[in-house]
């Protein structure tokens, strides 16, 4: 049957498309019916396009069909003749909330997939109805301007970007085009489980339009956030650029009286950003928590939240900077360091281990003083370590043959506050 017979209206997917990167095109497909029509509008665009296609499918090892699902999707690709790739997750470390970790490791293990295959962009099978979930779900949760704007339509991933273009589409309108295609899709049961927010929501929903009410009004809603969103951060860029410095040690000075007298949402932006960048965590504090340190950031005392010190440096000064205890130790020298420093030997030195300077370190260190940097910033920059010897310390001024360096600065802390 043709696209035409189907009476799929491909115009909103065929826009979203322009938006691909180039190089080869990825898609995330579990099985379900919003990414396995994903799948098959993909395959026809690019086999038109003349556009190399790849497939991933996460396996979290968490239901026991989950193997069978993926072997689903090879089956699908296969008869396509589009490359498919099954990602296992190795499984859960029992800390935080399993929902949320087996979605970091989903967003990891793609990621890596689309690093080790050069991919340019990978498609997502969000639709109009996550849209809306998600919007209702952040509201009950007290989400502020950047939470309603809810999900986009791209977004930039670690060298590629994320693309989800079937935002303008209802679940029901790619179950009616896979339908006309003889094309099954796998429900997963736990999408009927009624312990699941999402599951909760998703009944409201049903609810809400039964009662005669559209959802679209919500989708406006999201875009006018989104709008306003786009307002506040290019405000934040020029206010960042007036009161913020990076220091060499990675922390963030920031002017205290300049802060003080700002707008609420403008300093809960730059506190979260920098509490964001210094951690290098993928998301933003909760509100609440923003809202907490920001009194104490009023009130002249110290703090800590997402890994970080916030700290009053000086009499005008306030400065944001990593907690040592929040970092890693790791084994050798070849990786980036805390996601954030790049590490370098003349000569490689055997059996090290690459921990914060912390306060055992700087006590060995006599003149870090020289630096004019602070004690509680270089605490915070990386330190090479046998067993308890320490070997180098190259930010805090002890080099002995390594170099240090922090892979993001003024420039990258100012451009990365423009998410979209
Ligand atoms: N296990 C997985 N493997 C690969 N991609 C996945 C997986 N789970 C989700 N995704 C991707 O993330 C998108 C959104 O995930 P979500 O959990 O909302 O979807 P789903 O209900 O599991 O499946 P579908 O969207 O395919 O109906 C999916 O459309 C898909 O592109």
């Amino acid at each position: 049957m043709t696209e035409e017979k189907s009476k799929f209206n491909l115009t909103q997917f065929e826009q979203r498309l322009t938006l691909l990167s180039d190089g080869p095109v990825g898609a995330a497909v579990s099985g379900g019916s919003d990414s396995i029509a994903m799948l098959l509008l993909l395959a026809n665009w690019c086999a038109k396009n003349g556009r190399a296609l790849h497939v991933a499918t996460v396996n979290h090892n968490l239901r026991a069909d989950a193997a069978i699902e993926a072997r689903f999707v090879a089956n699908v690709c296969a008869k396509l003749g589009i490359p498919h790739e099954t990602l296992v997750w190795p499984g859960w470390d029992q800390r935080g909330n399993l929902q949320e970790a087996a979605r970091n490791a989903r967003k990891t293990l793609l990621s890596d997939w689309a690093k080790q295959n050069e991919l340019g962009s990978v498609a997502i099978g969000h639709t109009k109805d996550d849209q809306a979930e998600t919007i209702l779900m952040r509201m009950l949760r007290g989400s502020g301007v950047d939470g309603i704007s809810g999900i986009y339509p791209i977004e930039n991933g670690d060298g590629f970007v994320w693309l989800r273009p079937l935002l303008d589409y209802e679940r029901q309108e790619l179950r009616a085009y896979l339908t006309s295609k003889n094309q099954d899709w796998i429900d997963d049961p736990s999408n009927q489980e009624t312990r699941f927010d999402r599951v909760k929501l998703r009944r409201i929903l049903h609810d809400i339009t039964e009662a005669g009410f559209s959802t679209h009004g919500m989708i406006t809603t999201a875009e006018n956030m989104k709008r306003a969103r786009h307002f506040l951060e290019n405000a934040l860029a020029n206010h960042a650029q007036d009161i913020c410095e990076v220091t060499d040690a990675g922390s963030i000075l920031i002017h205290k009286e300049k802060l003080c007298v700002a707008e609420p949402e403008m300093r809960f932006r730059l506190i979260a950003h920098c509490l964001k960048r210094i951690s290098g965590n993928i998301y933003p504090p909760r509100l609440h928590a923003l809202e907490l340190v920001d009194a104490q950031v009023l009130l002249g005392e110290s703090t800590a939240l997402h890994g970080c010190l916030i700290r009053q440096a000086s009499d005008d000064r306030v400065e944001i900077s990593r907690e040592p205890n929040a970092m890693p130790s790791q084994h050798g020298i070849k990786e980036l360091f805390d996601n954030a420093w790049e590490i370098n030997a003349v000569d490689q030195i055997g059996d090290v281990v690459v921990a914060p300077v912390g306060e055992n370190g700087i006590s060995q260190i006599a003149d870090w003083r020289d630096l004019g940097l602070s004690r509680y910033a270089l605490m915070a920059t990386p330190a090479i370590w046998r067993k308890e010897e320490l070997i180098a310390a190259p930010i805090a001024g002890m080099c002995n043959g390594y170099t240090c360096r922090l892979t993001w600065g003024y420039h990258e802390f100012l451009t990365s506050i423009l998410t979209h």
